[in-house]
């Protein structure tokens, strides 16, 4: 098995659309040249063909952050399956990239894995054909039935089969990355799987994807520190800890630091104590739950155990069969899609409540996190930035008070300790970028998969909630029905650049939107949750890029040039590393505290406030003071220009010269102002904006060193420009004397020869 993951043999290519399903074939609409490429499936196994026409699409069953899965009829054999389609055109990856990864995907062989059957394209989407797990996953049993969590024996037994399947994939070289109750599915009969590996996880978590997507949006709950630690590399432990915070969720009903806004989760993860069991909250789990937990859950990753130890752990010791004890958390359920229908009107009611323009960014995430959905995508720095310029003290006390709470089960040495009552950063709590590279398990030869931070960031979603059942019940909608010839006849053919854009792919999808024939008003409000992370532009599959990239709005959050669009591009003034103005952004200057300064035209503005964190940019483009005033004196000195010209040429340099300064004055007295200039003129770097907890442990950023060097550069600009006005006035003095002799003189002229 481990020879199939590591490489292929070349598989034949298969140009035929009916034949069973051994290839991942890209197929243009047409199909008139329908085998780009090919990916297997194990035999003995059954066949399924590329045929989009084969499969009937019926009820939608779940969506993340990439793709929407619906329940299926494999029309030649009448087989249920899930077909998880996936969105290309969020994917920047190349094709062979995606077939690479799909190939491993068809070839994982594990009862605790789910794996696919086939995948072709179909138009800008990828369909992956897999088993249909009809509960589907812990969360959205959750969410509908269990808010607070399973009880211990369902969840021993699901995190049992859980770790079989990550002892499984580590075995194997391959760290899956997204454990999380959204991904751990159900059937009936109480089979368990972990899914969402291969295709999605490996295709999108390439640095491409980052390099799209730069905006953070999301919630990095299940995120092991040493992940978020710039610089430091990760290996399969990280899947561990993502396990450990799986088994608080699966516990409580929701992760740990779920009600935070995620660049809190970020700090948190990072400075705080690990999450975990409390002794008195959480009387009802045993004391080996507890232990099993704290080991996962330790922030040096060479410390936590592996999957084989974890197995043997006396917690799965009394681990029932899950047809025992997970079977009948499905008793007396409506459909699975009718869970998904109530849960998807519930998220569009409480995106509704958010939508206050103020909050469309804290919406976005928030909204992604109810929703379960995760990606990997986000931008550190920009997330530590944001993250220090939260300043809410009463969220930070609700921290402190949870921590004490939750966090009393700390252990760095797979040893159980009891935390105090405080939050007490640990050494291995500090963001450091000592932190030691673990040391790569000798069982694992090929880690094609390990990434560094630089390249990409887990981030994942969650966010308790009370039970849809009853209105699941009561839902009467008709099933929507969308075999997969009619989704082919509406996009054009399958070219790499249809699968890259993204307008065309939103169209498409607002029209297969549009064919939805029943259930219009619950199909509304589940398009609101679709769009919401937009706020603009067409219609949106569920997915965190439209939350986070071309068509989200820049103001917010700060756009990079990558993300953004068009539009934004035609109105761009000026980027400068993070910090973008755009030709509407301009009258942000307004913004600044202008006590001194009068309101000057953008045109003549130098210093810009960004849109994006209030930064100041300089604008190279326009003339330096220095420049202006050299190149003005210099005219003036050698013009021979009558005094009605220059007149006003002087007197607009000086009204310049004097708003520069003041401008410069203004935004010194705007920057802390005592700190920042005393700790430029030491030398020293200013104080950070620090959180209430982090007993000052938050890193410099490069942002602040380049804050601070701006600064420096302004207050020499400054006493320059005073300098050269002081200059300038005496020779404005003189100026003005020789003018007025020459008019005085002029006059006399006038008069005599009158
Ligand atoms: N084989 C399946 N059978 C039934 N339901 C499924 C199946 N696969 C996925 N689902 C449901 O669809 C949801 C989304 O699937 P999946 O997690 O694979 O999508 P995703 O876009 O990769 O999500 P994310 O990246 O947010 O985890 C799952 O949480 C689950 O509820």
């Amino acid at each position: 098995m481990a020879e199939a993951f590591l490489g292929l043999p070349t598989p034949t290519e298969d140009s035929t659309p009916h034949t069973p399903c051994h290839q991942l074939t890209f197929r243009s609409p047409s199909k008139t040249s329908p085998a780009v490429f090919i990916g297997g499936m194990g035999g003995g196994q059954k066949s399924y063909t590329t045929n989009p026409d084969d499969y009937k699409l019926l009820e939608e069953v779940g969506y993340g952050a990439s793709a929407t899965v619906y329940r299926a009829i494999y029309l030649p054999s009448n087989d249920v399956v899930a077909v998880k389609c996936l969105d290309l055109d969020r994917c920047n990856s190349n094709l062979d990239d995606i077939r690479r990864e799909a190939q491993t995907m068809s070839l994982i062989d594990h009862p605790n894995v789910i794996r696919a059957f086939c995948s072709f394209v179909v138009k800008q989407n990828l369909w992956v054909v897999m088993p249909f797990m009809a509960e589907g996953s812990c969360l959205h049993l959750m969410k509908t039935a269990y808010p607070d969590g399973f009880e211990e024996s369902a969840i021993a037994s699901i995190l049992k089969e859980t770790l079989k399947a990550l002892e499984y994939l580590h075995r194997h070289g391959h760290i899956h990355r997204d454990v999380k109750a959204g991904n751990i599915l159900l059937d009936t009969n109480g089979v368990i799987k972990l899914g969402d590996f291969g295709v999605s996880a490996c295709m999108f978590d390439r640095g491409d994807r980052q390099r799209s997507r730069n905006t953070f949006v999301g919630t990095p709950c299940w995120m092991a520190p040493e992940v978020l630690q710039p610089g430091s590399g990760y290996d399969f432990k990280a899947d561990i800890w993502s396990f450990g915070i799986t088994a608080l969720e699966l516990a409580h009903g929701h992760a740990p630091f779920s009600k935070y806004p995620p660049m809190k989760v970020l700090l948190m993860t990072i400075q705080n104590a690990p999450p975990g069991l409390d002794y008195d909250r959480d009387k009802r789990f045993s004391k080996s739950f507890k232990e099993l937990v704290a080991m996962c859950l330790v922030k040096d990753q060479t410390k936590r155990p592996t999957a084989e130890k974890l197995l043997k752990h006396s917690f799965f010791k009394q681990a029932k069969p899950p047809e025992v004890s997970v079977k009948k958390l499905f008793n007396n359920l409506p459909p699975l899609w009718h869970r998904v229908k109530a849960l998807q009107l519930k998220d569009a009611a409480q995106l509704a409540l958010k939508k206050m323009p103020s909050a469309e960014q804290e919406a976005i995430s928030m909204s992604e996190y109810q929703r379960g959905v995760s990606a990997w995508n986000f931008d550190l720095e920009d997330l530590k930035f944001k993250a220090s310029l939260v300043q809410d003290d009463d969220e930070i006390q609700d921290m402190r008070a949870d921590n004490v709470n939750s966090t009393s089960f700390v252990n760095n040495d797979s040893k159980a300790t009891t935390s105090t009552s405080e939050i007490v950063p640990s050494d291995d709590a500090i963001p450091s970028g000592d932190i030691p590279e673990s040391s790569n398990p000798p069982d694992i030869e090929n880690k094609p998969n390990i990434i560094t931070v630089e390249e990409k960031i887990r981030n994942k979603t969650d966010q308790p909630s009370t039970s849809d059942k009853e209105a699941s019940v009561q839902l009467q909608a008709k099933s929507r029905i969308l075999t997969g010839r009619n989704r082919q006849t509406q996009s054009g053919p399958l070219t790499p650049g249809a699968v890259l854009n993204h307008s065309k792919s939103d169209r498409t999808r607002a029209l297969e939107r549009s064919e939805n024939e029943s259930s219009q008003a619950v199909d509304k409000m589940h398009h609101q949750v679709r769009r919401a992370p937009s706020f603009s532009g067409p219609l949106n599959l569920p997915n965190r890029a439209s939350g986070n990239s071309l068509s989200a709005p820049i103001k917010p959050s700060g756009g990079y040039r990558d993300s953004l669009d068009d539009k934004s591009k035609a109105n761009l003034v000026q980027i400068k590393g993070r910090f973008s103005v755009t030709s509407e952004d301009l009258d942000l200057v307004k913004d600044i505290p202008l006590c001194t300064v009068p309101r000057r035209s953008p045109q003549e503005t130098l210093l810009r406030k960004s849109a994006s964190v209030g930064d100041w940019i300089f604008d190279s483009k326009q003339p330096t003071p220095r420049e202006m005033s050299s190149s003005s004196s210099s005219s003036v000195h050698n013009s021979n220009l009558p005094a009605s010209v220059l007149m006003p040429h002087l007197q607009n340099l000086f009204q310049q010269t004097s708003l520069q300064q003041d401008l410069i004055l203004n935004l010194l007295n705007s920057l802390q102002t005592s700190e920042v200039p005393e700790a430029s003129q030491n030398g020293k770097l200013p104080p950070l904006p620090r959180s209430s907890d982090n007993n000052g442990s938050v890193e410099v950023s490069e942002r602040e060193r380049l804050l601070l060097t701006k600064v420096s550069e302004l207050q020499s600009r400054l006493t320059i420009l005073t300098e050269e006005l002081t200059a300038e006035k005496s020779k404005y003095v003189q100026l003005q004397q020789r003018v007025d002799a020459i008019v005085s003189r002029e006059e006399g002229g006038q008069k005599s020869e009158a």
